[in-house]
């Protein structure tokens, strides 16, 4: 029997993906949270919509299977107890002050009878003004009146590469950077553990929500069946490489190698994904600024624990090394021009989304990268991502592959 999950490598042909369509969510940023919510604008909503309605019938016009994460979380609460646990869940982990107000969003949430109303509803978060009247008599809330919203919405939840990742028939349960994200990793829990198509299916966990050390999706890529490369970065910490490694020799999987690349901690370059992404069998888009200082380590089960070793070598041949090549051909982001490079990388330029070895995904706004990949032989397919990109990523962030074909 086919498993659910199926990601061998970053390029073989896209089969089935996890998306999520930009939701009410987006309606309760404000410019005094933005950048704790991890946004730098306000999208509008309805156009970021018809960009991402865009985006999902492209890939359904290419055959590839879109599901959406909030369909999915809807069908996970299987039972009624696992609905009232999930509630419950998601109540403790929304750090909601008063408990009078806990209790009254409670009473909501279990009164709205239908999953997907009740899961956009977590989704959107809840401003005061929602709650129906109760009288204000306990210290927090006379206190917090200023603050709107009871729970804080999930706006980066279009960017489904993030919370949990896809790694041959496995899956990572992230612990994200920023509180505002960790909550999101909540659904990929109930999916995996009770959706009808992934519970009770072989379906490795090789990270757990619950882990200390913070990893995320837009980190991890699958650069082959044998070789994993996870960005060091803002958001991902070495000590969770050595974690995920160890998991995956232990589960065992078949990947031999894991590469950690060491792309610095800045938030212009938050993922490894918005600097390097895989295009096809030997080619790569790659944002310039951080190829000169780049580290790479190679981790591979040792005879007792973890072998890591630094590789003293350029990116190129350090690739053709774990990808058994004769010749890579990096694709630079912005071309040689550091300001075009800037810009476009900011704009998600090496941010690609590849459907099938040689052909991707891509914003049409960053036009000198996207002409560099022309020109190296890339199929392009373009998105318009003027709303989307508000949100700092681009259609590799806004997919999480759950089968591709292998290679
Ligand atoms: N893989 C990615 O680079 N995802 C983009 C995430 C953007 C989001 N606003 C964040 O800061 O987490």
């Amino acid at each position: 029997m086919s498993r659910p999950i199926n990601v061998n490598s970053e390029i073989g042909k896209l089969k089935t993906v996890l998306v999520h369509r930009p939701g009410a969510e987006l309606e309760n940023l404000m410019p005094d949270y933005l950048e704790r919510l991890l946004f730098d604008d306000i999208p509008y909503l309805e156009q970021a919509q018809k960009e991402h309605d865009g985006f999902t019938d492209l890939l359904r016009s290419k055959d590839i299977e879109v599901l959406y994460l909030e369909d999915l979380a809807a069908e996970s609460l299987v039972t009624e107890e696992i609905r009232v646990k999930f509630i419950d869940q998601y109540l403790e982990e929304a750090n909601i002050r008063s408990t009078t107000a806990k209790a009254k969003v409670r009473e909501m949430l279990l009164g709205m009878k239908d999953n997907r109303e009740m899961i956009d509803k977590t989704m959107a978060g809840m401003q005061k003004v929602e709650l129906p009247q109760y009288e204000m008599n306990s210290l927090t809330d006379m206190v917090e009146t200023d603050y709107p919203f009871v729970i804080d919405p999930m706006p980066n939840l279009y960017f489904t590469r993030d919370p949990f990742a896809t790694m041959g028939h496995g899956v990572t349960l992230n612990r994200m950077y920023a509180e505002t994200r960790n909550r999101e990793t909540i659904y990929g829990e109930y999916i995996f553990a009770h959706h009808p198509r992934f519970g009770g299916q072989d379906v490795p966990v090789l990270y757990t929500r619950e882990d200390t050390t913070r990893i995320e999706g837009g980190d991890e890529l699958v650069l082959s069946k044998d070789v994993l490369a996870v960005g060091i970065s803002q958001r991902t910490d070495a000590a969770s490489i050595e974690k995920l490694a160890q998991n995956i020799f232990d589960a065992g999987l078949d990947f031999k190698t894991v590469l950690g690349f060491n792309i610095g901690e800045y938030r212009k370059f938050m993922h490894l994904d918005t600097v390097f992404t895989m295009i096809d069998y030997d080619k790569f888009s790659i944002h310039p600024e951080i190829e000169g200082d780049l580290e790479v380590y190679s981790i591979t089960k040792g005879t007792d624990g973890l072998n890591i070793v630094r590789e003293e070598d350029t990116l190129e041949h350090i690739l053709c090394k774990y990808l058994n090549l004769d010749k890579v051909q990096l694709v630079r982001c912005g071309g040689a021009n550091i300001t075009a490079a800037a810009r476009e990388q900011w704009n998600d330029g090496s941010n690609t989304l590849t459907i099938a070895p040689g052909e991707v995904v891509v914003y049409d706004r960053n036009p000198i990268t996207n002409k560099l990949m022309e020109e190296a032989g890339v199929k392009l397919n373009y998105i318009p991502g003027s709303e989307l990109v508000r949100g700092r990523g681009g259609p590799r962030c806004m997919s999480m592959p759950l089968v591709r074909e292998d290679i």
